[in-house]
């Protein structure tokens, strides 16, 4: 199998409290997984907030670079530093989808005229009936068209549909991977699950693979193939996304899924979170030596030396 992204134990270290200080703060410790060219995925990253999501997504789009370990597209260096010809290249095959669709868009600029903008620098052409091909291509697959959306500005649309356009604009260059950062949680409760149910039909009718990053466990489950909890900059759980979830083993994963039940139950009185769950994650995050461990059902679980 070939791989489509490798991430091979990938650390980002970043200085904090001055030029003077030696203090840093690890985002991203050992960070390892890779997703597989010949079978499409929703590979998701679930994790609190500063637990290292956006710093391992950035890393993954060449906008970080990683202070140890390599990550690797389609088996060549992702860098910070490739030129304007490669960035260009490799920005058509990896693409990102961001949280705020009002902050993709400029709000004084027709929609279809920042998306012909996309079309002709990936597709190098200035063919105004193959621009129009592409955008209406892109729109279709995200269940819009060019005729819908032509003449119209981001405040003429809702979050969804701007959310919507924002995915087209993303799919315009055709890539196999991309970097969803929390794609639904600025739009409204009644429209997320179409953006979900979007991702999960890019992914079997298009053959997209997607980086899922999110807090949300109910959705993750819902599309997810395989996922990774990450706590403090550590992966602490990897597997398939079902088992993970259902049955959680990680002190750390465990929590996440308390505390989702639990804020349900809230109005019944009960605790948003277990005191002594929330200590021993704690506890385990400070821990200096610990391992990924595989179990018998494949996933991997942090173990810790002296715990
Ligand atoms: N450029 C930076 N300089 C210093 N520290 C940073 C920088 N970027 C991120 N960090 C720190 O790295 C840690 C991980 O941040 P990151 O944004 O990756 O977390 P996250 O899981 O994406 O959080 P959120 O869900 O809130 O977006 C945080 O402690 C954050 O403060």
């Amino acid at each position: 199998m070939t791989d489509l992204l490798e991430i091979r134990n990938v650390w980002k270290r970043f200085p904090m409290g001055g030029l003077l200080s030696r203090a840093h703060i690890d985002a991203v410790q050992d960070a390892s997984f890779s997703l597989t060219a010949d079978k499409p995925e929703i590979f998701t990253i679930i994790g609190e907030s500063g637990s290292g999501k956006t710093t391992l997504a950035r890393m993954i789009l060449g906008l970080e670079q990683p202070s140890e370990g390599e990550i690797l597209f389609k088996g060549q260096s992702v860098s910070r530093n490739m030129n304007r010809e490669k960035r260009l290249e490799f920005m058509s095959q990896v693409q990102p989808v961001f949280q705020n669709p009002f902050e993709a868009f400029n709000p004084l600029k027709r929609i279809d005229r920042y998306l012909a903008s996309t079309a002709r620098q990936f597709l190098k052409t200035s063919d105004r009936a193959k621009i129009d091909a592409a955008m209406d291509d892109a729109l279709q697959k995200v269940g819009l068209s060019l005729k819908e959306i032509a003449g119209r500005y981001p405040h003429e649309l809702s979050g969804g549909q701007l959310q919507r356009c924002a995915i087209a604009r993303a799919l315009i260059p055709n890539p196999p991977l991309l970097i969803a950062d929390e794609p639904v949680s600025m739009v409204d409760a009644s429209l997320r699950m179409a953006i979900v149910n979007l991702l999960r039909s890019l992914r079997d009718d298009f053959g997209v693979s997607v980086i899922y990053i999110t807090h949300d466990l109910a959705t993750a489950y819902y599309i997810s193939d395989r996922l990774i909890i990450m706590q403090k900059g550590r992966i602490v759980e990897m597997g398939d996304a079902r088992v993970v979830l259902s049955d959680p083993e990680h002190p750390y994963s465990r929590l996440l899924k308390a505390s989702v039940l639990s804020s349900e139950d809230a109005g019944q009185g009960k605790l948003a979170t277990n005191p002594d769950m929330v200590a021993e994650a704690n506890r385990l995050a400070t821990m200096p030596s610990s391992r990924l461990q595989e179990r018998p059902d494949g996933r991997l679980v942090r173990t810790y030396e002296g715990a």
